[in-house]
C-alpha cells in the first residue's frame, strides 16, 4: 500500500507501508501511481515527498513477487 496525503506548503506526501520492511509490491506500486497522479492532477503541488513507514523507507522490489517487474516495464 501507498497513503497519499497533502501537506502544508505546496507538498504532498506519499508514505510506503507494507510490513515489515516497505518493500515494493505491485499493490505498492499500484499505489505510488495512484499518489504521483493526483499529485500530478493538483496544481497547487510543487513537491512530492515518498517516504516510508515505521521509520524504515524500503527494502526495494519485494522478493517473491515478479510480477512488480512486469508491472513496472508495461504501466504507462
Ligand atoms: C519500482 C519498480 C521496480 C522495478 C525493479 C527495479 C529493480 C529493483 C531492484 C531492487 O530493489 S534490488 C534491492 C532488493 N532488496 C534487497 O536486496 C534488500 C534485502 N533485505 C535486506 O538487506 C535487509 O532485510 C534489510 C532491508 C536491510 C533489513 O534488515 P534487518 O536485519 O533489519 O531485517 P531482516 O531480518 O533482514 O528482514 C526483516 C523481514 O523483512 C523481510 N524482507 C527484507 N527485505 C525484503 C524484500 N526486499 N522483500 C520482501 N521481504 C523482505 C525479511 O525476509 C524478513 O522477513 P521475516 O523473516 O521476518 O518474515
Amino acid at each position: 500500500m501507498a497513503e497519499y496525503t497533502r501537506l502544508w506548503n505546496c507538498l504532498a506526501l506519499i508514505r510506503l507501508r507494507n510490513p515489515p520492511v516497505n518493500s515494493i509490491s505491485t499493490a505498492v506500486l499500484h499505489g505510488i501511481k495512484a499518489g504521483l497522479q493526483k499529485a500530478l492532477t493538483d496544481h497547487t503541488v510543487k513537491a512530492i515527498v515518498i517516504c516510508g513507514a515505521d521509520g524504515k523507507f524500503s527494502a526495494g522490489v519485494q522478493v517473491c513477487d515478479s510480477s512488480v517487474f512486469y508491472n513496472a516495464q508495461c504501466s504507462p
